[in-house]
This record gives C-alpha cells, structure tokens and sequence, in this order.
C-alpha cells in the first residue's frame, strides 16, 4: 500500500527536508502540502526543486479535500492543535512534529483520535541521539530521584518550555522517587528562579534559557550527594536528523490506535 502524506508546514525548515524525502519513498507519495506563503504555487517548485505536481494549500482544511491517510504536522505551536484535531476528524492518521502541546493537550487529541480510530504519535524530538538522551534519562531517573532539566533554545523560539524538554520533563515526572530539594514554595528571594514545574505530581524543575545561536540542547542533571550525573542532547543546524524517526512515524502511525508520545516508543 502506497501511504498518502500530507506535509503541514512544507516550505519550513524541516517540512523542506520532509517533502523531498517522502517523494523518494518507495510506500510513499506526496498527497499535499500546506503554507501559506507558498499557496496556489507547486510544491517542489515552491522549495527550489524540480516541479512535483502538488499545489500548495493554504489551510490544511483545503487540503484535506483531496485523499490522504497520513497528515505530518510541523508548522507552529499556536497551530498544530486545531490541525491535529481536524486531521483526526477528516478520518486521517497523524503525526506531529511542532512543539507547544502538553499533557492535556495530548489527553484530548488522544481521547479524538480513539474516537475516530485513528493513530496519532506526536514526539518532541525525532532525533535518534535526542531519543536516547530521553531514554538514558528514564532510566537515570530510577535510581538517582533528584532531576532538573535545563532547556537552550534560540532567542526567537516561541514556546517554552521546547518540545524536547516538555516531553522529557513530563516523563521523568512519571518514574522518579520523591526529590529532596526544598519545595519552590518555602523558597525566598525569587522563587521563579527555580524554574517551572513540568509534569504530574510535583512535576519537575525545567529551566528555559533563550539565547541566540542555540537551536535547541536539552540537559538533565541528576544530583546525588557528592557526585552528579548530566545527559544531554544537542541539535545541530539541518533538520535532516529528524527525517528518519519521522519517516518511521509515518509508517507506523497506520496501524494505531489512539496516542503514541514519543520516538522511545517506536524503537526497541
Ligand atoms: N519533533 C521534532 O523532532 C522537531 C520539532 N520541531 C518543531 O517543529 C515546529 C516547526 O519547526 P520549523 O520547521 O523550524 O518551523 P518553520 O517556522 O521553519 O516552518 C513552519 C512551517 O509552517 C507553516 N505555517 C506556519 N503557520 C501556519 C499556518 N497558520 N497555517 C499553515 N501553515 C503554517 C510555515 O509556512 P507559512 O508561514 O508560509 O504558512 C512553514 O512552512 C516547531 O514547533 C519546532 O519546535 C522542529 C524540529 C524537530
Ligand atoms: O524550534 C526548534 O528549532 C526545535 N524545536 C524542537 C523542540 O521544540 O523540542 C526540537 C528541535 O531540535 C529544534
């Protein structure tokens, strides 16, 4: 069976690096792809690519229009939400990529896509080194309970906490022990300075730096007395790293159900 994707977010730094390389599938075709800036153009032309025969939409609603099963999302954060659920609701698989979506986010897409049988796996990285760090960090947080994650990203990235960390964060909240560190409550002097709380229960510590010539590094540093243990992820500057986990994504996403999160899931 041939997989009909549509590339939400295709004239974008990974969307750019998404349509070639689902064009060169062999289980795959291009069945849409959606920008603004680029509507009414072809796709490949639009990318500086040889003609592809795919108009570019403006909206993703005028996409659906036309027959697809998967629909790839890495636009913005203030726009993959209202995407994801209309893909879900025009019967489509989905994968997302863009950041900005929590916990109760991913309850609702989760709780939409069941209800319309259809899968949905969303990562904050799909990045094989940044998968690792979140799985080695999962397993650090069995045995050392005090973790506080640090976030470095551009000066011009719109959401914090980065997908990367949000996903990390809300997962370590999940298995680590009771920190011993003093709630951010009985703290004086500036208590934001502690950082913002991610994830169940006490959630954990997460501290967002803007700086430019970051694209986006993520640490979690473990304390134990007298010793410390950091894992970290860097980015590089291409989004090639996260073509091959999203590729993956789209293969497997036809046969689920509901919500995946995170790439960890996918691999053994
Ligand atoms: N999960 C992962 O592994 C990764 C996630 N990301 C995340 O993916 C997201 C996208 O990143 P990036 O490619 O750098 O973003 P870009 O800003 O480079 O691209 C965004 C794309 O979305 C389109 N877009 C933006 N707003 C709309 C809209 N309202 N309607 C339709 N299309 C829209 C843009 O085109 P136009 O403006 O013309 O509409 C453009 O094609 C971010 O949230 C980022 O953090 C990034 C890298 C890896
Ligand atoms: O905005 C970016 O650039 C990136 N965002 C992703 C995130 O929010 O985690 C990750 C990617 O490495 C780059």
């Amino acid at each position: 069976m041939t997989i009909k994707v549509v590339m939400a977010g295709a004239t974008g730094w990974v969307g750019r690096a998404m349509v070639p390389a689902i064009a060169a599938q062999g289980d795959m075709m291009l069945a849409g792809a959606v920008a603004r800036n680029a509507a009414g153009q072809d796709c490949g032309g639009a990318l500086g690519l040889p003609p592809n025969g795919v108009t570019v939409s403006a909206t993703l609603a005028e996409a659906l229009a036309l027959p697809s099963d998967v629909v790839v999302d890495y636009t913005k954060p203030d726009v993959v939400k209202a995407n994801a659920l209309a893909a879900i609701s025009a019967g489509r698989h989905v994968v997302i990529g863009t950041s900005g979506l929590g916990a109760a986010d991913y309850a609702e897409i989760d709780s939409a896509a069941r209800g319309s049988s259809v899968g949905v796996i969303a990562a904050g990285n799909f990045s094989i080194t940044a998968t690792l760090m979140k799985r080695f960090a999962l397993m650090a947080a069995k045995y050392v309970p005090d973790v506080e994650v640090i976030d470095y990203a551009s000066a011009k990235k719109p959401d914090a906490p980065s997908g990367t960390a949000r996903e990390l964060a809300e997962a370590l909240a999940d298995v680590r022990g009771r920190s011993t560190a003093r709630p951010v409550a009985e703290v004086s002097g500036v208590p934001g300075t502690r950082g913002a709380a991610v994830g169940a229960g006490s959630g954990v510590q997460v501290h967002a730096l803007r700086l430019p010539s970051y694209i986006l590094s993520c640490e979690a540093l473990f304390g134990l007395p007298d010793e410390r243990l950091t894992i970290r992820h860097d980015a590089g500057s291409s989004a090639a790293p996260y073509v091959a986990g999203t590729l993956l994504a789209i293969r497997r996403v036809t046969s689920v159900k509901g919500l995946v999160r995170g790439l960890d899931a996918l691999i053994d």
